[in-house]
């Protein structure tokens, strides 16, 4: 046997998608599906019974703020680890994962407010940009489906200009609002404004308007299709399991 012929192919890593009758859970499984890597090993949504998923040894959930958490416990208890791009998670919620995560030590989860390369780097930008501006709000535009606002990405953005802002000494952002129709200075994150647009037409689309003396700066990114998510969805599939522990966002991964 040649040296050539004694190369035998590292066995595809085994993928099961919670959510997969979605819309991103449907792009996930195409996507995992086509990576000669990687094998689907099951995909099974509401009413399905996770059992099918045992085999897995990484599991992409896409669900619903409210079944999440319960998906991720589930997980950790057998042993998966877990890529996660369902949204609502609190720092209350990350603590309570790190939690279940210190007894299972080779247990990794990677939980990402937007797996779009693009929006991930709009994001490190915002935060940059920040400790440079008085006044910063956001705006984040989405189709109609979504159900929760503002969304997950904004939430993050929010939390993380706030950081910036308070590591740089700036105050709050001025605003000399008295009289307010409920809701049209939009929801407070950490003191930054966000306004959250539904549209139909629209797939994930954010803006983060930054102000000072005499100039404005404007950082924008568009998901026009969700196969956009895909690439950090996969890079995430293929690193968890070197990465025990929480692991909030794509920037450790992309770095
Ligand atoms: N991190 C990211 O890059 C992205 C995150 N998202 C987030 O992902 C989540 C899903 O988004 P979409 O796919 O647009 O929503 P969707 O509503 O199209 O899909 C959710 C799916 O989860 C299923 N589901 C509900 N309970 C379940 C359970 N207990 N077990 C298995 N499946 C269950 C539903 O039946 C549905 O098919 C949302 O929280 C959304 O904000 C969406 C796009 C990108
Ligand atoms: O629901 C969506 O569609 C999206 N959800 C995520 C969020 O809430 O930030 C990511 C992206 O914006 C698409």
């Amino acid at each position: 046997m040649t040296d050539e012929q004694d190369k035998t192919p590292a066995e595809p890593l085994r993928v099961g998608v919670l959510g997969a009758r979605g819309r991103m859970g449907i792009e996930v499984c195409k996507a995992v599906d086509a990576a000669d890597d990687l094998e689907l090993a099951a995909s099974i949504d509401q009413g399905d019974s996770r059992s099918a998923v045992s085999a897995a040894e990484v599991v992409v959930d896409f669900t619903t703020p409210d079944v999440v958490m319960d998906n991720l416990r589930w997980c950790i208890d057998q042993g998966i680890s877990a890529v996660v791009g369902t949204t609502g998670f609190t720092e209350q919620r990350l603590e309570q994962v790190r939690g279940w995560l210190a007894d299972k030590p080779g247990v990794g989860v990677v939980i990402a407010p937007n797996f779009g390369i693009g929006a991930v780097l709009m994001m490190q930008f915002a935060a940059r940009a920040a400790r440079h501006f008085e006044s910063v709000e956001i705006i984040e535009q989405h189709h109609p489906r979504k159900l929760d606002a503002p969304s997950g990405t904004a939430t993050h953005t929010a939390r993380q200009i706030a950081r910036a802002r308070a590591e740089a000494g700036l105050g709050p952002v001025p605003d000399a609002t008295k009289d307010e129709v409920s809701g049209a200075r939009g929801a407070d994150i950490d003191g930054v404004r966000v306004h959250a647009v539904r549209a139909t037409g629209l797939v994930a689309h954010q803006e983060v308007l930054f102000g000072t003396t005499g100039e404005t700066l404007t950082i924008r990114h568009d998901s026009y299709d969700r196969a956009s998510f895909m690439p950090g969805v996969l890079l995430a599939v293929r690193a968890v399991r070197n990465r025990p522990g929480l692991t909030v966002g794509l920037d450790a991964l992309l770095d």
